[in-house]
């Protein structure tokens, strides 16, 4: 099976995580968190910084690798690595998300996960002790 390696950010702020909505593909209106593939010969922290620039025009540092996942859809094997991250610039403009929360750790469970993003989900708990 093909392996997909993304980069996914977690941007916190004010207590509260950014979680973005799909606004097409297979996976359109699942919830996510921002990011995408990898291109040939770039690192994570690399990736992440610029996918985030084009999906959501800020600037953002990726501070700490919370977990890397490892999942498996049917045809596709999916490794992400999860960077939380804070925004240095920039307001949040989104270029190809249909709908974007600001999350409280509380709140985590209120939306409608892709199924990889749960396990992140089960580990942003622990780190924020929910
Ligand atoms: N960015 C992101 N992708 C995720 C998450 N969870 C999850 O299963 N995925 C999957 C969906 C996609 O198959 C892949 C992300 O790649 P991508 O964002 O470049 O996907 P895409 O389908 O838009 O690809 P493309 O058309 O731009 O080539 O990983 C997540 O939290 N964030």
């Amino acid at each position: 099976m093909k392996t997909i390696e993304v980069v996914a950010a977690i941007i916190h702020k004010d207590h509260k995580i950014l979680a973005t909505q799909r606004g097409y593909g297979d996976f359109k209106d699942g919830w996510e968190f921002p990011g995408g593939k990898m291109e040939k010969g770039e690192s994570p922290e690399a990736a992440i910084v610029r996918e985030i620039r084009e999906e959501l025009e800020v600037e953002i540092e990726p501070e700490k690798l919370i977990t890397t996942v490892e999942y498996d859809y049917p045809n596709f094997h999916l490794t992400m690595h999860c960077f939380l991250s804070r925004i240095v610039s920039g307001e949040i403009v989104l270029t190809e998300h249909e709908a974007a929360k600001w999350l409280d750790k509380r709140e985590l469970d209120t939306v409608d996960w892709l199924p990889a993003d749960v396990e992140v989900v089960t580990e942003l708990k622990k780190v924020f002790g929910v």
